[in-house]
């Protein structure tokens, strides 16, 4: 079996097309969607997306204000910067780039953002939701995983879906998501016994753990769909994901590639946040469905 590529430049592009509509009616009507974006500190992969989260947002019509802070900079200073852009009604989305410098709470500052303008999806309010079935807003490297299973018509119910790492932004969001489809979820992690015992069962494998290459062709059941969340320069300093391509491809249904499968569609599920905020302020004015 040769696996077939889930091409994520291409979707993101086919989903960037329909936003661009989206976001016409929307100024039609007075609106024009903004998103802000905080980056804090000097990380050369963290500006590189940054730099491509406001250059898709550009091409769609999504106003952006990058705000660049310095690496010293206090959790106290940091945080006055979110409460200023919750508080400011033009504002739809609010981000704040991660990692963060070590002086700064992660937690604190993903917690501050009010949850109606949560483009990430990472406050407990909306994971919350999530978890209950009740979606309002989204992670979204799992939420573009999602959208290849809908591309491909890749059925999730009932199957066995193995997730390996249990991150907030990725592991346990995915689970959430795929139960909510009607998966049989797995997650496994850096403490799983037996961890191949538990891949080889999988129909659809989720390799998110941040090491490179590390799921080989014998992880892998035949025919299996196979999503590489990896993003890691091996000592030749190519990108590289945590699953092994070339091995893997020889046994898999589906495989993600790295770059150009996971990562296009994070930052396009970005982008449809986003709009879908600005669209729910939208609906407010005309009395229709709340924000929160
Ligand atoms: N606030 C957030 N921080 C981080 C998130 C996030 O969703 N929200 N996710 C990652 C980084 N990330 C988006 O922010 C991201 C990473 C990678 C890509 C991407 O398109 N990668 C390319 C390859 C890029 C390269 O050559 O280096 C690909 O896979 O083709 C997009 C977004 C952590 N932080």
């Amino acid at each position: 079996m040769v696996a077939k590529l889930l091409d994520g430049k291409k979707l993101a592009m086919e989903i960037r097309t329909h936003l661009k509509q989206r976001v016409q009616e929307l100024k039609q009507k007075g609106v024009t969607p903004k998103l802000v974006v905080i980056l804090v500190g000097n990380d050369s992969a963290s500006r590189i997306y940054v730099r491509n989260k406001h250059r898709a947002a550009q091409k769609i019509g999504i106003e952006t204000k990058d705000i660049e802070l310095p690496q010293e900079i206090t959790e106290n200073e940091l945080l006055a910067y979110v409460k200023k852009y919750n508080e400011d009604d033009s504002v739809h989305g609010i981000l704040v780039q991660l990692p963060l410098p070590a002086q700064i709470n992660a937690e604190k500052i993903t917690h501050a953002i009010a949850p109606a303008k949560d483009v990430d999806g990472f406050h407990p309010v909306n994971i919350g939701h999530l978890f209950m079935n009740d979606p309002h807003a989204l992670p979204c490297t799992p939420h573009g995983i999602m959208q290849f299973f809908k591309k491909y018509n890749i059925s999730l119910m009932g199957k066995h879906a193995v997730i390996v790492g249990r991150s907030n932004i990725v592991g346990r969001p995915m689970a959430a998501m795929m139960l909510n489809n009607d998966a049989t979820v797995t997650i496994t992690h850096s403490k799983t016994k037996n961890l191949s015992e538990l891949t080889r069962q999988a129909d659809i494998l989720i390799a998110a753990i941040g090491q490179a290459e590390f799921i080989k062709k014998t992880d892998v059941k035949p025919g299996a769909v196979v999503i590489d969340v990896g993003m890691n320069r091996n000592d030749k300093g190519k990108l590289v994901g945590d699953v092994d391509q070339k091995e893997v491809a020889e046994v898999a249904s589906y495989l993600t590639p790295v770059p150009g499968g996971v990562g296009p569609m994070t930052i396009a599920m970005l982008m449809e946040q986003t709009v879908k905020f600005a669209e729910r302020g939208v609906q407010n004015v005309d009395g229709e469905v709340s924000n929160g």
